[in-house]
């Protein structure tokens, strides 16, 4: 295992003349839970799939556990996309018996478990699903994983506000502890007590990256408060 699990050097994406990430550096160990904040189009979801592999960078270095993304980075790594793609004919048991023939650090256990805590049946069929509890099984899929590096694309956005709370707190009393969870949200307040670091990104570029507790600690404010300043329109 390497000291490091990701580590970015000069990285860069453009998408032709639009440079979506913009010669990043950064480091980010394991066992953390990271917030990557930032306001639309700053390359959030650019960065997530540069990680995945889904997208190669134009220039710079990617590393995840010492390795360029592919197939071994991808053995070590759960992603959640910003949209589902499952068939919409398949039941919550089909999903298990998919990810089981998928993942082989799938635990078919925990992700019944899981379902079973949110209120998901095993023969519930996804067409029938609402688009939150689409989410919320698609999230306990990925979480049912023992993966070194879970990433998360906006993995709440469509959970009602009485739900997100006992969501995230299902799923991250559930997954691998030794990996490190890198999680995109626009839902700040929601979420910024479970995060030990988060990222500001803005025009591609990393603004700030610090422990949420030095936010707490030099700023006197919360990491909400701190990103309506940074981000603030007019600025
Ligand atoms: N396929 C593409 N072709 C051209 N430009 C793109 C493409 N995908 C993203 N971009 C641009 O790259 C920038 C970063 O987009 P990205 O989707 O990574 O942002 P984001 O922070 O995830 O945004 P949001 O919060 O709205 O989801 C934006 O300016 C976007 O318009």
């Amino acid at each position: 295992m390497n000291q490091e699990l990701i580590t970015a050097r000069g990285l860069t994406k453009s998408y032709g003349t639009k440079t979506a990430i913009d010669h990043i550096d950064l480091s980010v160990g394991h066992g953390r839970i990271i917030g990557l904040l930032g306001p639309n189009g700053s390359g959030k979801t650019t960065f997530i799939k540069l990680l995945c592999g889904l997208l190669h960078p134009t220039s710079g270095e990617l590393k995840i556990d010492g390795h360029s993304p592919g197939v071994e980075s991808k053995a070590i790594i759960s992603y959640l996309p910003d949209r589902m793609y499952f068939a919409d004919w398949m039941r919550t048991s089909d999903l298990a018996a998919f990810f089981a023939d998928f993942y082989a650090d799938f635990d078919r256990t925990k992700a019944l478990e899981m379902f079973k805590s949110l209120g998901i049946g095993q023969n519930d069929r996804i067409k029938t699903m609402s688009k939150g509890t689409k989410e919320k099984a698609q999230l306990a899929l990925i979480m049912s994983r023992k993966a070194q590096l879970y990433l998360l694309d906006e993995p709440i956005g469509g959970v009602d506000p009485a739900a997100r709370d006992f969501i995230l707190n299902t799923i991250l009393t559930n997954y691998n502890e030794n990996g490190t969870v890198l999680l995109s949200t626009h839902l700040i307040s929601d979420i910024e007590r479970v995060l030990d670091e988060v990222i500001f990104l803005q025009n591609g570029k990393v603004v700030r990256h610090d422990t949420v507790d030095n936010i707490r600690e030099q700023e006197g404010k919360s990491v909400d408060q701190l990103f309506r300043e940074i981000f603030t329109y007019g600025h």
